[in-house]
């Protein structure tokens, strides 16, 4: 655990840029500082390495005070991931990654054979071994960086805005490695983002900065999305905050409606007496290994000649789907409003079709959602 109490930073100028900071981050947690630019996030993660030394109060590490260890060991036994990753452009990625290994002495063959190792674990190519930080694109730029600060596998890591150099699609799949990377490693992660979707998605715990080095709040994302403590954080999250926290909210509990699906191979007379019993006024049409294929409306099986195939018919494009064992509601939802039949497809993580969920199922679990706020359990998409 790192303890902040009664902390604050005053810049040689005056700057005052954290003020009395009180608190407590949890061990094998990733904890997640955000706030408007300038309100102290990195300051107050390079207090913890020493970077930049306190000018008030105490910070501790498992109790023991930092000032009472040697700055550089310190900052050796502390990962330290930047912005567009701060990679030595001359030294190749295993060298670059083997910087601390070779560092603290260890041998050439392990600090390599590390290196190796480390390159698997956050999903490099063994064939990047050998090239230069400007031979990587910057998703893997950032990747070897990630790898580089767990080189000694500190139990620390921070990173200062990490994946904010790459673009979205990018930057979603870093969050999920480092997601992944953290159910195995479970490290103390203090991680800085301006942004409240990533700290939404990563954080265990996220702490909102005011402006002038004040913390606004210290909470679990849902309960922080549930409950705002002032009009500053509630600005800060958005308005659109009660959507965001239905990603807190697994999809398993919805209801599925397997009536609503049909095999390729059926007639389509068939199909509109499925549709008019069932009350389904779209089916799914699904074929043999039960994947998806579209929407067929009963009006155009009603203008069908009875004996058609159905997979024969112009299907409607089913959007896209929902995996029900991992995603939240908030994926959920968004399938259902994308989808031109106003239902989500929810799907096994193979692709099966195991239902689709109406609107009016979807609206009353996010009603029950609503009302349940802190009950929530997190779902992993
Ligand atoms: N070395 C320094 N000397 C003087 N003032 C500084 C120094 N470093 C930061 N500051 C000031 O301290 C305040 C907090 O800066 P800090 O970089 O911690 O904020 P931040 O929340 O990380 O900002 P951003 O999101 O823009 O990176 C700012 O007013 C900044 O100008």
């Amino acid at each position: 655990m790192i303890t902040f109490t009664g902390v604050s930073k005053r810049y040689p100028g005056g700057t005052v840029a954290v003020d009395q900071l009180d608190l407590e981050v949890p061990a094998a947690r990733t904890t997640v500082l955000v706030g408007p630019s300038g309100c102290g996030k990195t300051t107050t993660l390079r207090m913890i390495n020493r970077m930049v030394e306190h000018t008030e109060g105490h910070i501790a590490i498992d109790g023991q005070d930092i000032r009472a260890r040697d700055p550089v060991a310190l900052r050796r036994s502390i990962g330290y991931v930047i912005q567009q990753a701060g990679l030595f452009p001359h030294r190749t990625v295993q060298h670059n990654i083997a910087t601390v290994p070779f560092l603290v002495g260890t041998t050439r063959r392990a600090a390599l054979r590390r290196s190796a190792e480390l390159m698997e674990l956050v999903g490099l190519a063994p064939e990047l071994a050998q090239r230069y930080p400007q031979q990587l694109s910057g998703g893997q730029q950032q990747r070897v960086g990630v790898a580089r600060a767990l080189a000694a596998d500190p139990p620390i890591l921070l990173m200062d805005e990490p994946f904010s150099a790459v673009d979205p699609v990018v930057r979603k799949s870093l969050q999920e490695e480092l997601l992944r990377l953290q159910r195995e490693l479970r490290k103390t992660i203090v991680f800085v983002t301006h942004d409240i979707d990533e700290a939404v998605r990563i954080g265990d715990a996220i702490a909102v900065f005011r402006p002038g080095g004040r913390l606004a709040q210290f909470d679990h994302p849902e309960h922080l999305l549930a409950e705002p403590v002032d009009e500053f954080v509630e600005a800060f999250l958005g308005y659109d905050r009660g959507v965001r926290r239905l990603s807190f909210f697994p999809a398993s509990e919805l209801q599925l409606r397997r009536a609503a699906i049909v095999d390729a191979d059926h007639p389509a007379g068939a199909a509109l007496g499925q549709a008019r019993s069932k009350d389904e006024p779209w089916l799914l049409a699904v074929d043999s290994r039960e994947h998806p294929l579209g929407w067929i409306h009963a009006d155009t099986l009603a203008n069908t000649a009875a004996t058609t195939p159905v997979g024969e018919l112009d299907l409607v494009r089913y959007g896209h789907v929902f995996t029900v064992s991992t995603d939240s509601l908030r994926a959920a939802l968004d399938a259902a409003m994308l989808s031109p039949a106003s239902r989500a497809v929810g799907v096994d993580r193979t692709g099966r079709v195991l239902g689709v969920v109406r609107q009016t199922d979807l609206s009353a679990a996010i009603w029950d959602a609503g009302g349940n706020g802190a009950a929530g359990t997190r779902a992993h998409g």
